[in-house]
């Protein structure tokens, strides 16, 4: 039996001794807390002391690299593992939620292959002591048109966007989602997306992993990253960006490596650069404020560099995750940052690099 089946059918048991369907009021205290959450499995730490609390009606989103306990952390806080540290949710313990109040897509998640949408939503419905309109819930995640097909002749898109449906037929209060968009095309994450924010708008707490930053950016009010079992940041997501996104940079793409000179030539020209980096194929300038990129052009066109596109980014949530796991791209060695390169004048690169990189 899968998590969900599991979860569902424990629920199902509990919750015919709440017959009245009242539910537990929420209480002063955040939704979800983890402290000095722990679990290993044998000799691997999967989580090591994680803390952490989310808020009524807040989407929390959680990022780490492969590995670092993000589902491990969901299926404790599900109670569909057990953990050592201190955890409630709602107040109480994880296995002694009243199901009803509780949605969880797992990560893996294979439910019987020959049921259409539409039985398995009812299915998974019947769970619980009050379900949705199963058709309602299947147009909500964009399934309107596929909802009389088996489950097994869907795409990974539609099988995904089924199973989301599975984890919100019981109008949850606190929504988990292990990545709900993996496989999904598009058109299809923003239909979730939208409908995730539907749900956080209709005051449902929702517990967001996700490998997509961009995602996570858009939709999460705070994320928590977790690394080799902890959590190293916490925040809104602007707040982690301004804090460790680093700077604006520009990307210049060329044929080849940028000469010395040319390098040196626009550090010099650019006024906010705060370090100007070769690489195989071009050049990138950290730092470059919106104002400056004129600047950049100039000393190309005058050091005669013909150059095949410019990119100018602001930092992301994607840069804090790079950064922050020691992953982030380095133009010189494809792989970890470098610190070398040109910097710009002292006098003019002064106040971004004040600002800037760490
Ligand atoms: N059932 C298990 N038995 C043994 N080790 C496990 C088990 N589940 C997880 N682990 C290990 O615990 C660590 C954390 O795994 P977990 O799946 O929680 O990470 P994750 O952040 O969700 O990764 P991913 O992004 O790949 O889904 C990993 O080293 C993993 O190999």
């Amino acid at each position: 039996m899968n998590e969900t089946a599991a979860a569902s059918a424990s629920a199902v048991g509990e919750t015919d001794s709440e017959a009245d369907g009242d539910r537990t009021p929420t209480g002063p205290e955040p939704v979800v807390v983890g402290e000095g959450v722990r679990k290993s499995y044998g000799d691997v730490v999967a989580l090591d002391g994680v803390d952490i609390a989310v808020e009524p009606g807040e989407v929390f989103g959680l990022i780490g690299p492969n590995g670092a306990g993000k589902t491990t952390l969901v299926r404790a806080l599900t109670g569909t593992t057990a953990a050592e540290g201190d955890l409630r949710v709602f107040g109480v313990p994880p296995r002694d939620v009243d199901p009803q109040r509780i949605g969880l897509l797992p990560q893996s998640f294979g439910p019987p292959e020959r049921l259409t949408a539409t039985e398995l939503v009812d299915y998974y419905g019947g769970l619980y002591d009050e379900a949705r309109d199963t058709e309602s819930v299947l147009r909500d995640v964009g399934m309107a048109d596929d909802a009389d097909a088996w489950y097994e002749t869907l795409s990974g898109g539609q099988q995904r966007r089924t199973c989301v449906a599975t984890a919100i037929v019981n109008d949850p209060d606190l929504l988990f989602l292990d990545e709900p968009t993996t496989g999904i095309d598009p058109a299809g994450r923003r239909s979730i997306h939208r409908l995730i924010e539907r749900l956080a708008d209709g005051g449902t707490t929702v517990f967001l992993t996700s490998h997509a930053m961009d995602e996570v950016e858009r939709l999460a009010d705070r994320v928590a990253l977790l690394r080799d079992g902890g959590v190293v940041a916490v925040g809104p997501p602007d707040e982690l960006i301004a804090e460790h996104g680093g700077e604006p940079r520009l990307e210049v793409s060329l044929d080849e490596s940028a000469p010395d000179a040319v390098v040196e030539a626009v550090a010099a020209a650019v006024s906010s650069a705060r370090l100007v980096e070769s690489s195989a194929d071009g050049l990138r300038i950290r730092g470059v404020r919106p104002e400056a990129i004129g600047d950049a052009v100039d000393a190309l066109d005058a050091a005669g560099v013909d150059f095949e596109s410019l990119a100018w980014s602001v930092p992301s949530l994607e840069d804090v995750y790079l950064r922050l796991t020691g992953e982030e791209y380095s133009p010189r060695d494809g792989g970890r940052e470098e610190t070398d390169g040109v910097e710009g004048p002292p006098n003019k690169g002064a106040e971004a690099a004040d600002g800037g990189d760490r």
